[in-house]
């Protein structure tokens, strides 16, 4: 590991524990990382790098399960089933820590564009394009002011209203790879528009990941439509 690949860990271990701490005393940090309270303080303050060992293991040990667990713990689920996920999709810290995990987690392709759905999806996406040095692009209602050509793709949805997103038409160029992220995934209509986006511009689906699955209907849809492979990261029970 040269000089720059040891200062990432070390650095990518205090946003580990910074994000870790915004729901816990340093002591219950301590009783989860096992390390003394005195220097995840400092860590988490910024006094002192933790070692490139320590580092290493605190990486480690936030999995895919761990994090599943933090995400559990900040959103909240109503009567009807629908989620409310802000304490997610704001904290641009904790997306940063999921979009490793979940490149870990799923085998998909290396993309050159990770491709979302505006607005939710934006900072994961970000997120997820920052950790692949790829571009983002989003897909928004509105057609993008100043931009001539687009693709659009258009859906009735099943409650009878039409949906179109509309994304710049050199957002995805042919040929590219793409990953296809949104913070939730329900019924898959968010999905389809997205994965036909793709394939208007003749480019090819790398995976497709969520945070959160509500219910099977949207992810089965989308696994109908590509190969590639689909996974969220929490499921959640639908309506
Ligand atoms: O699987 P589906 O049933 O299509 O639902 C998922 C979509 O719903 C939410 O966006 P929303 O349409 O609320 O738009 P917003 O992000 O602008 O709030 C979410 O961010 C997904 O994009
Ligand atoms: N916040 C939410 N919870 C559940 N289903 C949804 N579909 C779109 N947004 C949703």
């Amino acid at each position: 590991m040269n000089r720059a690949e040891k200062a990432a860990l070390q650095l990518r271990a205090v946003a580990v524990l910074r994000t870790l701490k915004r729901s816990r005393t340093y002591d219950e940090l301590a009783a989860l990382t096992g390390l003394p309270a005195g220097d995840l303080n400092r860590y988490v303050n910024g006094h002192v790098l933790p070692g490139v060992e320590r580092a290493r293991e605190t990486v480690e040990s936030v999995g895919r399960e761990e994090l599943a667990h933090e995400l559990e713990s900040r959103i909240s689920v109503d009567d009807e089933g629908y989620v409310d996920n802000s304490a997610v999709v704001f904290d641009q810290s904790f997306l940063d820590l999921a979009a490793p995990v979940a490149a870990e987690s799923f085998d998909f392709e290396r993309p050159d564009v990770v491709l979302t759905a505006a607005t939710d999806g934006i900072t994961l996406g970000a997120a997820m394009a920052s950790y692949f040095d790829a571009d983002i692009a989003y897909a928004k209602k509105r057609k993008e002011t100043a931009v001539e050509e687009f693709v659009e793709s258009r859906q009735r949805l099943a409650s009878g209203i039409e949906l179109t997103y509309y994304l710049p038409a050199d957002a995805v160029s042919a040929g590219d790879t793409v990953l296809v992220v949104d913070d939730l995934i329900r019924s898959g209509e968010t999905q389809e528009l997205l994965l036909d986006i793709v394939a208007q511009s003749d480019a090819t689906v790398g995976g497709v990941f969520t945070l959160i699955a509500v219910g099977d209907e949207g992810m089965d849809r989308a696994r109908e439509i590509t190969d590639a492979p689909v996974g969220a990261l929490t499921t959640f029970e639908g309506r």
